[in-house]
């Protein structure tokens, strides 16, 4: 495995040697780690790794939502509000207009509704959605959905966004754009990025670096930065180092993918957890 590179600043994200089982006794499951990774200011930092490694529960630890078993994580940032996460569902409000979706987080904060309704507005012309601001959710495509739920994280100015398979329920197209969509406004906001997909090509196109687990229970086996210069667009993909790279990654994930990994019912603590 490659070292993990040091930033020149401390990671926004470090998190040492965590881990996280579920359940008691018989049906304990060590679902995570142990997993050390850092993430760099302003970095994309993309995690694959096969079903049920841990990688959800991961981003939720970093996200504040699940406790870890044991080990650390430290979200370096500034403001009272450092993280936003994108879960799976796209997290909207079907009782909400979609200006009030966006605004959500602006209203949490307590920023004046002027203003709040202001930056709102701004990312959803950004996102392509400044006809449907006054639209419920109910009324537009899966891959509207999916711009207001990013549209929401992003007007929060978070240091970090998390996100978890965002765009795993769209079709390939719009999947394809939606991804450059990302990776244009990420690379313009320089926001700091922890992304967990399924699809290897979305991570060799997002991330700066890419970074592969185990199954479970998931730690980082290997790591890699894609050779390409910022900024990118999506033309990358049908490049030779792009097919290379993609091949050495799922030679990788398909080891993992067919290891037996250790059954549900077994009794599994976490290493390092203190009985
Ligand atoms: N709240 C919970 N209670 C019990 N077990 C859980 C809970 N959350 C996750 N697990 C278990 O922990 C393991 C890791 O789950 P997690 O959802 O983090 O994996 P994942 O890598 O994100 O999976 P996928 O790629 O399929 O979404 C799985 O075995 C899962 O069943």
């Amino acid at each position: 495995m490659e070292p993990l590179t040091t930033p020149t600043r401390p990671p926004k994200v470090r998190a040492r040697a965590v881990t996280r089982a579920f359940g008691h006794g018989g049906g304990r499951v060590h679902a995570l780690g142990p997993l050390d990774l850092d993430v760099a200011h302003g970095e994309f930092c993309c995690v694959v790794g096969p079903s049920g490694c841990g990688k959800s529960t991961f981003l939720r630890i970093v996200a504040g939502l699940v406790r870890p078993s044991d080990g650390q994580v430290e979200l370096r940032a500034g403001r009272r509000h450092p993280a936003a996460m994108i879960p799976q569902d796209y997290g909207i409000y079907d009782w909400k207009t979609v200006l009030a979706n966006v605004r959500f987080g602006l209203d949490v904060q307590r920023v004046p509704r002027k203003a709040a309704d202001a930056r709102a507005r701004d990312w959803l012309r950004r996102l392509g959605l400044a006809d449907f601001a006054d639209a419920y959710p109910a009324a537009l495509s899966g891959g509207m959905r999916q711009r207001v739920a990013i549209a929401r994280a992003l007007a929060v100015e978070p240091e970090v966004l998390l996100m978890d398979e965002p765009f795993a329920a769209l079709d390939a197209q719009l999947r394809t754009i939606l991804q450059d969509e990302l990776l244009a406004v990420c690379q313009a906001t320089r926001t700091t990025a922890l992304f967990v997909t399924h699809s290897l090509e979305e991570a060799i196109v997002l991330g700066d670096r890419v970074v592969v687990m185990s199954a479970r229970p998931g730690r980082v086996i290997a790591e890699r930065r894609p050779p390409f210069e910022r900024p990118r667009t999506g033309r990358l993909r049908r490049s030779p180092e792009f097919a290379e790279l993609h091949s050495e990654l799922w030679e990788l994930l398909r080891g993992e993918v067919q290891r037996p990994g250790p059954g549900d019912a077994v009794t599994a603590r976490a290493p390092g957890r203190r009985s």
